[in-house]
């Protein structure tokens, strides 16, 4: 049985082991701290500053850490220099980026070229000449200089940080926002029954948004949260759903209150048992946070929740069973939701999605798609990679099932679970007598984009201006 190797976190919870890249976790490298060039490096005259630089000019080897302040003194600031069709910035002794200059040119933020406010761009990018030389660049404390040739010359400052944030040649990933949130997921198995993540209902529907903010960075990091003490009703269920952003209605109405009276045509409306899956696996853009909480079971037994992280899942099948998982990650299967008179819904792209979802530059991991009661014919796997694609889901079946990484819980009336629907799977055993329960779904994009703004009102790297507004060099866009 695999396991990862315990590091010195609670027993119940562990990162991947430190190899370079695992199913939704990229574990970071701090890189050691640079220095910005020398007194000695900084000196080039304006004119040998645009001279181009040796097209051999050292690449990226130590990445650069941001600077620690906006300005740099005058006398310690990064080489610039043209080179061809880009400018080429001298970090340190032998850490070089280089920018296009039509890419400089296009994401100038002046007031002219990016609206203040709605932080759109206000210029025509197909205007700027394929092959447009800048008139001069130069370093200063505030950033990149560079002025473009128009009818009145264009000057455009880049601030130090944001190249080194958007550095492409090379890439700087540890300075990328997306890192953050990538290295604090923590998979976890059956042990975190120890010690799962929760809240409560005080603390996310405290004024300041600070619970809130907690919340929801236990969702980043473990794919769920508990909220304790909620008041067993439907209205304050909806309302602590609503803390998060506006919530998605589907077939299935806007806020659900169901039980097994088949009220809709699922399944879930049963009392039968539903093995570990991921909802809507038959929408273009399955829910991004779904909520249950169970408000009463009377009369009967049974109805326990499960909860499976399918990241977890992923990474054992990936380093177990690497053929499977490249077949999970590259095959698509369709699903349906067809059980409503009104309702036809079938993936679109008709063949559907792939059970696992792998970013293709990065390998990570991005969204798990899985539930076998919905799913439709496979009528597009020809020659042997069916039987092959049929092992792989028995295998993936068989790792959902696994007792270290089935996480059971008794909900009770009063705890609400909340899981990120493209990571977390779920399911219940069956279940005897009147079962209450109510929830929703919450969109992918307004779940991201409020912790998004969470994170600018409370943690460091991307605090908003006391003037309230974001500013145009705001790393996350
Ligand atoms: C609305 N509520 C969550 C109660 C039921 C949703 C139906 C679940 C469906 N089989 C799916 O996997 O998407
Ligand atoms: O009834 C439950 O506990 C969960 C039902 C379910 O899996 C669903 O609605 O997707």
């Amino acid at each position: 049985m695999w396991r990862a190797p315990v590091t010195r976190l609670p027993s119940h919870v562990f990162r991947l082991p430190a190899s370079p890249r695992c199913a939704g976790t990229t574990l970071r490298t701090h890189p050691t701290p640079v220095r910005y060039p020398r007194r000695g490096l900084g000196q080039l005259t304006q004119a040998a500053a645009l001279k181009p630089s040796s097209p051999k000019g050292p690449r990226a080897s130590s990445a650069p850490s941001h600077p620690s302040k906006a300005t740099l003194d005058s006398d310690d600031l990064p080489i610039v220099s043209l080179d061809g069709r880009k400018v080429a910035i001298g970090w340190n002794a032998e850490t070089w980026s280089r920018f296009h200059n039509i890419w400089l040119r296009d994401h100038c933020r002046c007031s002219e070229c990016f609206h203040a406010v709605t932080k759109q761009r206000l210029f025509d990018t197909f205007e700027i000449p394929a092959d447009i030389q800048p008139l001069d660049v130069k370093a200063i404390p505030e950033g990149l200089q560079v002025t473009w040739p128009a009818s009145t010359p264009h000057i455009s400052l880049y601030p130090w940080s944001w190249l080194q944030t958007c550095s492409y040649d090379p890439p700087f990933p540890h300075l990328r926002p997306e890192s953050e949130s990538k290295t604090h997921q923590i998979i976890w198995g059956s042990k975190i029954q120890q010690a799962p993540p929760t809240v409560t209902y005080e603390e996310v529907m405290e004024s300041g948004d600070f619970g809130l903010y907690k919340w929801l960075q236990n969702i980043d990091r473990f794919g769920f949260s508990f909220v304790n003490n909620v008041p067993v009703t439907t209205e304050a269920t909806e309302e602590l759903a609503t803390r998060i952003g506006f919530i998605r209605e589907t077939q299935y109405g806007k806020f659900w209150d169901f039980t097994s009276n088949m009220a809709k045509g699922d399944t879930a409306y049963t009392d039968l048992a539903l093995s570990a899956h991921t909802d809507n696996t038959y929408f273009t853009d399955p829910a991004g946070l779904q909520m249950f909480h169970m408000l009463s079971h009377t009369e009967g037994s049974g109805g326990a929740s499960l909860l499976v992280d399918g990241f977890y899942a992923a990474s054992i099948l990936r380093d177990l069973h690497p053929e499977s998982y490249e077949l999970l990650t590259r095959i698509p299967v369709p699903a349906h939701a067809v059980g409503e008179e009104g309702c036809l819904y079938r993936s679109s792209p008709p063949l559907g999605y792939p059970v696992l979802s792998v970013d293709r530059s990065s390998g990570a991991l991005y969204q798990v798609r899985w539930n076998n009661d919905d799913r439709s014919v496979l009528g597009h796997v020809g020659g042997d990679e069916l039987e092959k694609l049929y092992e792989a889901m028995r295998i993936w079946n068989r790792l959902l099932k696994i007792s270290d990484l089935e996480y059971w819980v008794q909900l009770t009336p009063g705890t609400v679970v909340i899981m990120n629907n493209h990571r977390v799977l779920h399911g219940r055993s069956a279940f005897t007598g009147r079962r209450r329960m109510c929830g929703a779904y919450i969109g992918i994009d307004e779940y991201t984009s409020k912790l998004a703004v969470l994170e600018e009102k409370f943690s460091s790297r991307t605090s908003t201006p006391s003037e309230g507004q974001r500013s145009v060099w705001h790393p996350k866009f």
